[in-house]
């Protein structure tokens, strides 16, 4: 038999769950994104940091060795000699493009331009000059200084001085291509005083002024000269332009692990949700309970016992016996669940002292547990052995009946106290054959016939049929589904025993069937 399709009513929290879970991990993601990709910026403008004061630390090296070599040179006077030196040192060099030579402050010869017709004075105090170290060189940013050679293209250059030589750098040499970074700038700092030495002027004040984020920011000092400085910004629009790929990449990434998320959730959900899931929890978590339904004497309307029947209910709503029951079957849970029942039963009816001894308590057993001789450990159950009730099994019928072996089975029950009641009779197999070979008890006439009473359909009219056999074999018989006074005559008319239906009581929890007894003995 395959699974009833059950559609339950969507849960409308379910939606919220998924949406929430997807979104959840999708915030996660771009949270995570961001992070590194924060993460990313700083070692980024750390690392474009750590390039322009090498190239800093590399200008100001070869500075400082082509001055002094020059200046050891000893030259007094700029002559073919000292301009060779000069040239040569010029070629060696990777920054300098130009080198000059003073003589009383006054400059006299550049490599560029030869002998100087004009001599210019310099000004010495122009200089910054390290304090702690005021022989080795100094230096100064021009922002356009007209070299000699090139008089029509001022370039933004830094001239170093020592002793009686100077040399030009352009500021571009520090101007790598390979960094991120398009704000830089190289400054010169001593105590408070910052002196700009390359780059964009500004980007220091900038950046302590607090006029960028905090990440895209870097200033770093040179190791070797602490004096030398870089401020840069890499600003985020620029950073996200050079990873474009990465981050779309990543973003795609995260929109697919977050739709993924709520797919999973939503199946998770779907299958906790699933009929056979919500069984199997509602066995473990008490989700079943059980409800009594009374049977009385039609002919004296007295109460003489009650089928007890099982109920399903859990967060998800409510399912019927028509749901669960043949699922319990096909994931053969049918024993534990019937376990399950007889002991809750046992304890709501033992805790019920006003229950009358002798009450027929009607249980309900799956025809596979017979096959599988599973109720032979029924005479085993203390409570049902000892109870002031009487045990009836109702046994459906079922293909599984039709067995020997079941006939064993039921003997032994009977043998112990058992009472044993034919189920729906009249709508399973081999009908006559079962009643010929299985002793039961009881045998309940299904409650289709009963409703046939009303339209006197062929039901119904097997009735008096149903009855010739029950006598035949001696059994009681009870009618289920009486729900109204034509019916219950008509049934009474034919000799049938007990009745049971709405007639006489809906299925009610355990305190209200207690009530119901107290009212129908007084
Ligand atoms: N229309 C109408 N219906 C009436 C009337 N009086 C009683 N009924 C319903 O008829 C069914 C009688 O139970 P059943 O024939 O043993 O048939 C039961 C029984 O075979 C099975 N079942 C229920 N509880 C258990 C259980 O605990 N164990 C086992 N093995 N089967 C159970 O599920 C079947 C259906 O149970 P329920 O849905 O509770 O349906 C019950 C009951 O609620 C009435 O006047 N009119």
């Amino acid at each position: 038999m395959g699974i009833p399709q059950f559609t339950m009513k969507q849960h409308p929290k379910k939606i919220i769950v998924v949406l929430l879970s997807g979104g959840f991990i999708f915030a996660l993601g771009c949270f995570i994104l961001l992070y590194f990709a924060g993460q990313k910026l700083v070692a980024q403008t750390h690392s474009d940091s750590q390039y322009l004061l090498s190239q800093v630390d590399d200008g100001v090296e070869e500075s400082v060795r082509v001055l002094t070599k020059l200046n050891n040179l000893n030259f007094t006077t700029c002559n073919e000699a000292n301009l060779l030196a000069m040239r040569r040192m010029l070629f060696d060099a990777k920054f300098a493009i130009d080198i000059g030579y003073f003589k009383n402050n006054t400059l006299i010869c550049t490599t560029g331009a030869g002998m100087l017709e004009n001599p210019l004075p310099d000004n010495q105090p122009d200089y910054i000059v390290n304090k702690n170290k005021p022989s080795q060189i100094g230096i100064r940013f021009e922002s356009d200084l007209y070299l000699l050679l090139f008089t029509k293209r001022p370039l933004k250059v830094l001239i170093i001085r020592q002793g009686n030589y100077n040399l030009i750098l352009k500021s571009e040499v520090f101007d790598p291509k390979i960094i991120v970074t398009p704000n830089w700038q190289v400054f010169y700092k001593e105590s408070e005083n910052l002196f700009h030495l390359a780059g964009q002027t500004g980007i220091h004040n900038n950046i302590k002024s607090n006029d960028y984020l905090h990440y895209e920011t870097n200033i770093t000092c040179s190791n070797n000269n602490r004096n030398y400085c870089v401020a840069l910004y890499l600003p985020w629009d620029v950073f996200f332009a050079d990873n474009r790929q990465l981050f779309i990449i990543s973003f795609i990434l995260i929109c697919l692990v977050s739709i993924s998320c709520g797919l999973l959730v939503d199946e998770h959900l779907t299958t906790r949700r699933s009929i056979v899931s919500r069984i199997r929890r509602g066995l473990k978590s008490g989700n079943f309970y059980w409800v009594y339904q009374p049977i009385v004497n039609l002919q004296s309307g007295k109460i003489i016992g009650c089928e007890v029947l099982a109920r399903f209910k859990d967060d998800y709503g409510v399912l019927t016996p028509d749901q669960f029951i043949p699922i319990l079957r096909q994931i053969n849970l049918t024993w534990s669940f019937t376990k399950i029942m007889i002991n809750t039963v046992l304890n709501e009816l033992e805790s019920a002292e006003q229950l009358p001894s002798g009450l027929k308590v009607s249980l309900n057993i799956f025809p596979c547990d017979v096959e599988q001789g599973n109720v032979l450990s029924l005479p085993k159950i203390a409570g049902l052995m000892q109870s002031k009730f009487v045990i009836c099994l109702e046994i459906t019928e079922d293909e599984y009946l039709d067995s020997t072996i079941a006939h064993g089975y039921f003997k032994t029950l009977i043998e112990s106290g058992f009472r044993l009641s034919l189920d729906d009779f009249g709508t399973g197999y081999s009908n006559l054959k079962n009643l010929h070979n299985l002793s039961f008890h009881q045998l309940k006439i299904d409650r289709s016939f009963v409703q046939d009473i009303a339209t006197e359909g062929l039901k119904a009219s097997m009735i008096p049929n149903i009855m010739e056999l029950v006598h035949k074999f001696g059994y009681t018989c009870v009618a289920e589904g009486i729900e109204t006074t034509e019916q219950e005559v008509i049934l009474k008319e034919a000799g049938v025993h007990y009745g049971q239906g709405w007639k006489y009581g809906r299925p009610m929890p355990i305190l209200e069937f207690k009530e119901y007894i107290a009212r129908s003995i007084k």
